[in-house]
């Protein structure tokens, strides 16, 4: 089986609520749902490793509030790798409203130094290696600017190892750069990129293609509820999955998509069986407060209803 690694350069703790209404400028009284050790990598490993797929996990942790991670990683037995820094992981504020989208406040969290970074870059370099795939997941610390990241993803990539990238704004840029594997935009962040609104699937497509066109093999669009887009050198492919009618939370649905993918990958499924099997993964996602997959019977009727269409190819 293929050696999987995921790295969150800036790891969080999610603090997940509910509520009918935010108003704004008043006090809100919100349903604790939970304060969950996250960040978008290790939600990653945490769903593979419900899949029975080994993974190691590395990237910063503030070394102040570590706790919570050290105790994940003992208990799913996720191999860690990752970096303790000076202060704390940051604490981000995650609220699904009844009627809406979830409202997510991330904050800026720890500062990384140059020596850090001088560290983190020879560590994972030589980490990296001995994986097949290595999954870079989420934002950049303060400190690490967007050539600094770029240039260690190139690393990677000469390292010969397939960088699966899942990030935004100015590290999602520079990444593309650097030669990912894999990508996995949102709909939002492929609008971000190409500069302007893509209102039509067709426009998703075009815009898709450009990225493509930059020498990526994969290029995964994730579109919320209206599911996501594959594209590759064998074509265009879609996924709808059913809509999940008890929206809990939606965080970490990206994640999970990401890991339903890489274990789609390790597994040697077709694409049309890897994009079904990740889009229920990520529909199942968005039923519950923190990511994971603690049955994976619960998959089945999800998965007997994701529609695969082949647009092109
Ligand atoms: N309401 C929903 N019902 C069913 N499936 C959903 C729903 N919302 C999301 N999904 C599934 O999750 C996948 C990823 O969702 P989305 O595009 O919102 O990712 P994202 O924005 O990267 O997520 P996040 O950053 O919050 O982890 C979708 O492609 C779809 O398969
Ligand atoms: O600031 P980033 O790294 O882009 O996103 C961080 C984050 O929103 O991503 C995960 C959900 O995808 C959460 O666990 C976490 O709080």
């Amino acid at each position: 089986m293929a050696k999987v690694a995921t790295i969150t350069l800036n790891a969080a703790y999610d603090l997940v609520g509910r509520l009918k209404r935010i108003e704004l400028g008043e006090v809100n009284t919100v349903e604790t749902l939970g304060l969950f050790p996250a960040g978008k990598g290790i939600n990653v490993a945490k769903v593979l490793n419900d899949l029975d797929v080994e993974v190691a996990v590395g990237g910063f942790l503030g070394e102040d509030n570590v706790g919570d991670f050290e105790h994940l990683f003992q208990q799913q037995g996720l191999q860690d790798k990752f970096q303790r820094v000076a202060g704390k992981t940051r604490i981000n504020v995650k609220i699904t409203e009844t009627d809406a989208d979830v409202t997510d406040l991330n904050f800026l969290g720890y500062q990384i130094s140059e020596q850090d970074w001088r560290k983190f870059t020879a560590d994972s370099l030589a980490y990296c290696k001995e994986f097949d795939i290595v999954a870079v997941c989420g934002s950049l610390p303060r400190g690490v600017t967007a050539d600094m990241f770029q240039s260690w993803l190139s690393q990677l990539h000469q390292a010969g190892v397939k960088v699966v990238l899942d990030s935004s704004n100015a590290a999602l840029t520079a990444g593309l750069k650097a030669n990912p594997w894999l990508v996995k935009p949102n709909h939002r962040e492929l609008e971000a990129w190409v500069g302007h609104e893509l209102s039509t699937l067709k426009d998703i497509i075009d815009a898709a293609k450009q990225l493509k066109a930059q020498g990526i093999a994969n290029v995964i669009i994730s579109m919320g509820a209206n599911g996501s887009l594959w594209l590759s050198d064998n074509g265009v492919i879609l996924a709808q999955p059913p809509k999940c009618e008890n929206v809990v939370s939606t965080v970490g649905a990206g994640d999970s998509m990401v890991a339903g993918l890489i274990y789609g990958f390790v597994n040697n499924l077709s694409q049309q069986e890897t994009l079904a099997f990740a889009s229920a993964v990520s529909a199942f996602a968005v039923s519950q407060s923190n990511v994971g997959v603690s049955d994976r019977k619960l998959l089945d009727p999800i998965l007997a209803n994701v529609k695969i269409t082949t647009i092109e190819g």
